[in-house]
């Protein structure tokens, strides 16, 4: 049920307490007149100072610690538990806070009289909250009153997502009004590495959230070590087993991808040594190419589409620590066959990462600094997922997302496998990777994925 947030909202959780203190002085005040009335009866002598002071001192001592007992519930058990008061209480604060931000954003206007200041409009905010999957509904005024453009431009959804660390996930404009759909709480839409369900075209990230590559080309993964970049990448290789055989895997620091080599389903598709990788990008661009003319061809029967309506299939060049090739490869001597064959690869890769959406080949880049120098801009540029795992420092999150000033804040503090992504220009994201749960063996996962293409 949407609530309204109010002007005096700024001091809900006063209001509870005090209304609590209050409810018990009460009982007390109750309690003691019973027990008062219980002596005058009986034979106990007890005079009027001695009662007054006996109901003082009891009194103080249960409102203090009530006191006490409130603030822990509101401070800490409210932020370590989810059960339903947990959750009221959330909403409490949560209330409180939007209320505020109004406040402190000038949302609001006064008035004088001859009784002084009085507040004369405070839009008509409400607010819905949505424990069980960690979502905030917001519904702001767009009704040609006070403050309109500001809600209208996402003024205050932008303030929203830094007070409560929210992502706005969704936007939607109804007669007078704009819903917008926070996630307060990412973890709520974590996925199990087990439960990933991927389709011909869409590969799944979090909950809610499916990476379609047809229309967000080329992804770049990057995170400083120990972040979670593998076990992200894991869950993406496995999704690209279920839906295509179209699988090339480089992995020039012979990591836990390069053994995967020797597993059934990527035997003879994984490549480790610069020699096989740079031969590889050339087969893969040379593949290309030749869809390239099969679907001139076919256009030039007037015939109109994408790669897939022509009946191509979608062909991926998985390409982990690709810094790492950069500059081994970038040492080699000029003139020399291995320079030559790196340079004609870079070229090649310039080529896929620009040409490839159209024809259906796609680039998945991971590495662990994506700065100027291990990332030639004109890949950098076509690279329309961007994925960091962990907080990113300020130059990288300024190379991922330039145009989004969204403070990102850690997740977690012991939880590995979290970050943040941007899919093409929409709104910069927190996210939980996929969870890869205990007893996870890398090998037996590719191989079950690769079953459910085989399988369908
Ligand atoms: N999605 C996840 N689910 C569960 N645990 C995770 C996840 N991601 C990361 N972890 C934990 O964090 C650790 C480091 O993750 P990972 O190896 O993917 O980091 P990395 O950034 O790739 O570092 P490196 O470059 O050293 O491999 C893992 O061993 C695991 O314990």
């Amino acid at each position: 049920m949407f609530k309204t947030i109010k002007y005096k909202d700024q001091v809900l959780a006063r209001t509870l307490l005090l209304r609590c203190l209050y409810v018990s002085a009460f009982l007390l005040l109750m309690l003691f007149s019973f027990v008062w009335w219980k002596l005058r009866q009986s034979l106990v002598q007890v005079n009027n100072v001695q009662y007054v002071i006996s109901f003082l001192v009891i009194l103080a001592i249960v409102l203090l610690a009530e006191t006490i007992f409130l603030k822990w519930l509101y401070t800490s058990y409210s932020l370590s538990h989810r059960d339903r008061l947990a959750n009221y209480l959330k909403s409490i604060e949560f209330r409180q806070m939007l209320s505020l931000l109004m406040v402190t954003k000038g949302l609001f206007e006064t008035k004088s009289d001859d009784d002084g200041e009085f507040v004369s409009y405070f839009p008509k905010v409400r607010v819905k909250f949505k424990f069980d999957t960690g979502q905030m509904v917001l519904e702001e005024p767009i009704n040609g009153e006070q403050f309109m453009e500001r809600f209208d431009k996402g003024e205050f959804d932008a303030v929203v997502e830094t007070a409560f660390m929210a992502d706005r996930q969704t936007n939607v404009y109804l007669k007078n009004k704009m819903i917008s759909t926070f996630a307060f709480d990412p973890i709520k839409f974590r996925l199990k590495l087990s439960a990933l369900k991927p389709k011909k075209g869409s590969l799944n990230i979090v909950k809610g959230i499916d990476w379609k590559y047809d229309k967000f080309y080329n992804m770049l993964v990057s995170g400083n070590v120990g972040t979670g970049k593998s076990y992200f990448l894991f869950a993406i290789l496995g999704q690209l087993l279920a839906i295509t055989k179209f699988i090339v895997v480089f992995d020039p620091k012979r990591s836990d991808l390069g053994a995967l080599q020797y597993t059934d389903i990527l035997k003879g598709k994984v490549f480790s040594t610069n020699t096989a990788i740079n031969e590889q990008i050339h087969i893969v661009y040379e593949a290309m190419m030749e869809r390239a003319k099969k679907m001139e061809k076919i256009k030039a029967e007037g015939k109109i589409g994408a790669y897939m309506e022509f009946n191509f299939k979608p062909h991926f060049m998985f390409f982990d620590e690709f810094g790492a090739w950069k500059e081994m490869n970038d040492k080699l001597a000029f003139g020399t066959p291995e320079r030559k064959a790196y340079d004609l690869a870079s070229g090649d890769l310039n080529e896929i990462a620009m040409m490839g959406r159209e024809l259906g080949f796609y680039l998945i880049v991971g590495m662990q600094r994506p700065s100027a120098d291990s990332l030639p801009m004109a890949i950098r540029n076509q690279l329309n997922f961007r994925v960091v795992m962990g907080k990113p420092t300020p130059e990288i999150q300024k190379m991922l997302f330039p145009d989004s000033d969204k403070e990102l804040r850690p997740l977690s503090n012991d939880l590995k496998g979290w970050g943040f992504f941007q899919m093409g220009d929409g709104a910069v994201r927190a996210f939980f990777a996929p969870e890869v749960e205990k007893g996870f063996n890398l090998h037996e996962f590719m191989e079950h994925m690769g079953s459910l293409r085989e399988a369908g």
